[in-house]
């Protein structure tokens, strides 16, 4: 019988579903559940979700310092049969694989990334001008037609575009069938997966026993279509680019790597480490810029003041059949503190892909046994009182100092993007498209 003495304090476990019953009384999203529940049992808690052992934090302090501790690197891959599948059962890719595989890809495609221009402000401005443009077309093209448009996954395919030029030279256009299937796929697979309460997650022999109920049927085939269409993409460049001797791509140099490295059999550079590369940047880059870029919108339209204020300092320092780039960015500081407020309150990754306990440790005085799941709440951070004073209200004016220069030090308060060395590889890109693209719509 397991001793859970020195353990984070938590709600009582329940035999067999552990503490699921009180998470799903609070709420149906784990993040508001489980600020709810520390006010109970603290910021630090420990709970059981059917199998899985988890200890949540919930305060901005212990978020961050649990963002950076050294024993809360890896992720979870070991344990999650989705995850396993998704990665071939080996060690892939860039958000759940780990150890020194990671660290060398993570930094591979940093710079490699970084060498196409992701992120650089000549580059960024061009690639998202001429999506925009595609984009607004499209808008005007449906508006005509049907005279409504949904705006869930509206920007899906535009932010997809913008990395996609970077990351394998591909354009596709706004009327793509397959990449269309693609997105709605993906799209699919990260709304069903909700981690606490997965049975792939939490029960995993439910998931093997029911496949058809639990879900896994579905994930597996969705998971199958993404994985095929890496594949193919590999396989494309390999035929028809001169990747060896003028690399256009992030695919392309992969390719060359792999082909430079093939004799080592201990290598990173493979053609699955190249799949499961491709599938993590388009599941990371599609769905959660995109999200962002809805929710904003809406607090645009439903903020229509600031909306105007915005609108008004646009027309001010954009010249008429002027197009607004970066490097205007520090004479629009209104602009940057409404977009700046629209992260901040559309939060939509509350968890970063989860990560485990490397070994045992203490965190505080409470005892974090290896193989822990390790659970930041990033919402509480955005919801602090102590940070924000009012949470809750959407309000730019709290991002500028009396002289109208954007207050860094409470912009650096954020974690939108995580935090310590498993930080989202893409936050400048992402900040970056976000700024430009919600000016130019
Ligand atoms: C608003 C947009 C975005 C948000 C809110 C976001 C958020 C996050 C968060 C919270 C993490 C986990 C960090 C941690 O564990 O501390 C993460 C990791 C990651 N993100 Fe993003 N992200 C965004 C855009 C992107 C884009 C555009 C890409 C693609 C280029 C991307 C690629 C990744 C990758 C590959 C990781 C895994 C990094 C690692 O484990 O080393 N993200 N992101």
């Amino acid at each position: 019988k397991r001793s859970y003495k020195n353990y984070p304090p938590g709600p009582p476990r329940m035999p067999i579903l552990g503490n699921i019953l009180q998470i799903a009384s609070q709420s149906s999203f784990p993040s508001v559940a489980f600020l709810n529940l520390s006010k109970k049992y603290g910021d630090v808690m420990f709970l059981k979700m059917g199998m899985v052992e988890a200890v949540t934090f919930n305060s901005p302090d212990s978020v961050h310092e649990i963002l950076h501790h050294e024993k809360a690197i890896d992720r979870t891959r070991t344990m999650l049969p989705l995850i396993q599948a998704r990665m071939y059962g080996k060690n892939l890719g860039l958000i759940f694989s780990s150890g020194e595989s990671w660290q060398k890809l993570r930094h591979f495609t940093i710079r490699t990334l970084k060498d196409f221009g992701f992120g650089k402000a000549a580059s960024m401005d061009v690639v998202v001008l001429e999506e925009m443009d595609k984009f607004v077309g499209y808008l005007e093209t449906k508006m005509q037609r049907d005279g409504v448009v949904e705006v869930d996954g509206l920007f899906n395919l535009t932010l997809v575009n913008m990395l996609w030029r970077l990351v394998t030279g591909i354009n596709y256009s706004m009327n793509d069938k397959k990449i269309q299937k693609l997105l709605k796929l993906s799209n699919d697979m990260i709304k069903n997966t909700k981690f606490s309460f997965d049975a792939s997650a939490t029960f995993p022999f439910l998931w093997h026993l029911f496949p058809s109920w639990s879900g896994k049927n579905l994930q597996m085939m969705n998971i199958t279509a993404l994985q095929e269409y890496c594949r193919e993409t590999l396989e494309y460049h390999r035929r028809n680019c001169d990747y060896k001797n003028h690399p256009e791509s992030y695919v392309d140099v992969f390719l060359q790597k792999i082909d430079e490295t093939r004799k080592n059999p201990e290598s990173e550079f493979t053609d699955d480490q190249l799949v499961l590369c491709l599938l993590d940047l388009f599941q990371a880059g599609a769905e959660t810029s995109s999200q962002t870029l809805s929710f904003s919108m809406l607090y645009m339209l439903i903020h229509q003041d600031i909306q105007g204020k915005v609108q008004k300092e646009i027309d001010e320092v954009v010249g008429k059949g002027e197009v607004i780039t970066l490097d205007m960015k520090s004479r629009l500081p209104y602009t940057q503190a409404a977009v700046l407020e629209c992260l901040r309150k559309s939060m939509v990754a509350p968890f970063p892909a989860a990560r485990q306990a490397t070994d045992d440790f203490y965190f505080r005085d409470y005892f974090i046994k290896k193989g822990t799941i390790i659970m930041p709440n990033l919402e509480c951070v955005h919801l602090d009182r102590g940070i924000w004073g009012d949470p809750h209200n959407f309000r730019p004016e709290r991002f500028l100092n009396k002289d109208m220069s954007i207050d860094t030090k409470l912009a650096g308060k954020m974690l939108l993007f995580g935090g310590g060395k498993r930080v989202c590889l893409a936050q400048s890109l992402a900040e970056t498209t976000i700024f430009l693209v919600l000016q130019i719509s």
